[in-house]
């Protein structure tokens, strides 16, 4: 069992660049937490610093409340695993797991140890086997495996499914989902930090999710929040696929003024934040979904905030379409579910309806969602 708290953690690099800028962060006991963000925007030297791998320019990592800043990785009580599986190449699967046990417990508790593991990971049948006698995700499994018999309170990943397969990812991915399931339920709770840029593998992961960007936290949360309330216009972007859709928008009354032929009529709910913004511009978002797609018909246009869009390239994945369509010049992203009864085609006309509660409106400089208080 073990909390994290990350208090002003600052990195600056021998060389003077300045990785993380004073990040406060809470990780509870026993949570999967994800660190996801682009390339670049200090993952790894995040979690390298929580490993003890990489020293602490300024502030402070507690685990369970202890100040770690001086201890060594080994007195952390923390299994990390790596991309690249780090193992050991002439040594059998078996040795590879028991290697870091050696010296600190009797024959009889390694091999119990080991073989519980072999078990949980299913790697009983290639206990004798060596590194390369085995595929990607079996090696995976067997680093995985090495974290495990230590039973360490804390696990740190870093990105470990990158060098796989996509179907196998997914595989693996499940894999450590039950595995962190399991060990609570056998009451060895184990706090887990996983490193992806893959935002897809951090939604279906992480019970939350940090956002990270150059350095900084753009928001922690779990996966629903993040997705219906991003704090910012990054998270906005980052967190979705296909992405929101995000145009800047003049303010005039109450109208939000995209491109001549796109000004929408704003309801109540967004008349309350731009009565501040009055000839100003804000960044306007809407998700894909929250764009209703109808048949063309004239007497609609009448109606506030329809508009004629022709349909520029569609990306067919079977339960619905990915329609990329344009209003004048604005080009917009939707969705729609595919049916027997329409399927879109080029150039076709349709109407497009924008769901008004459904959309985010970003200060153009702060880029923060004035919708909502994170
Ligand atoms: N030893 C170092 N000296 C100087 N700068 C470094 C060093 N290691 C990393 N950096 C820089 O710190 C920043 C964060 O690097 P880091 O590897 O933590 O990012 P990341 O988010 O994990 O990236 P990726 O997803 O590409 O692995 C990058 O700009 C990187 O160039």
């Amino acid at each position: 069992m073990a909390s994290i708290q990350l208090k002003k953690v600052k990195k600056i690099y021998p060389n003077g660049f300045q990785a993380i800028h004073g990040v406060d962060l809470d990780i509870k006991d026993g949570e999967f937490l994800v660190f996801v963000g682009p390339s670049g925007c200090a993952k790894s030297t995040l979690l390298r610093m929580i490993a003890g791998l990489e020293s602490i320019s300024d502030g402070e990592i507690l685990i369970d409340g202890r100040c770690v800043n001086d201890e060594l990785p080994k007195e952390r009580g923390i299994a990390m695993v790596f991309q690249n599986y780090a193992l050991y190449p002439h040594m059998s699967v078996y040795k590879n797991m028991a290697f870091s046990l050696r010296g600190n417990f009797t024959k009889e508790e390694i091999e119990k140890r080991v073989l519980d593991a072999a078990e949980k990971l299913e790697l009983t049948q290639l206990l004798d086997r060596k590194p390369s006698q085995l595929s990607g995700g079996q090696c995976q499994r067997v680093a995985l495996g090495r974290a495990i018999v230590r039973s360490p309170e804390v696990f740190l990943f870093d990105e470990p499914l990158s060098n796989l397969d996509a179907k196998l990812r997914v595989t693996m991915r499940l894999q450590l989902i039950e595995l962190h399931n399991d060990l609570k339920k056998s009451g060895k709770n184990a706090t887990m930090i996983y490193v992806t840029h893959d935002q897809v593998e951090a939604m279906t992961m992480g019970d939350r999710i940090c956002v990270l960007n150059q350095g900084q936290i753009m928001q922690v949360d779990k996966p629903t929040e993040l997705y219906h309330f991003p704090a910012n216009k990054f998270v906005a972007e980052f967190i979705g696929s296909p992405p929101m859709n995000l145009w800047d928008a003049k303010i005039k009354g109450n109208e939000l003024l995209i491109q001549k032929e796109v000004s929408i009529t704003s309801n109540e709910r967004l008349m309350g934040i731009i009565h501040n913004y009055q000839e100003e511009q804000v960044t306007f978002g809407i998700r894909p979904e929250d764009i209703k797609v109808l048949n063309f018909d004239r007497d609609l246009l009448t109606s506030p905030n329809h508009f004629t869009a022709k349909i520029k390239t569609i990306e067919r994945m079977g339960n619905e379409d990915l329609l990329h369509c344009q209003i004048g010049n604005v080009v917009v992203l939707t969705r729609v579910a595919t049916s027997l009864e329409w399927e879109p085609q080029l150039e076709e006309e349709i109407i497009l309806v924008f769901d008004l509660d459904k959309v985010h409106l970003f200060d153009i400089k702060t880029e923060k969602n004035l919708g909502i208080n994170k």
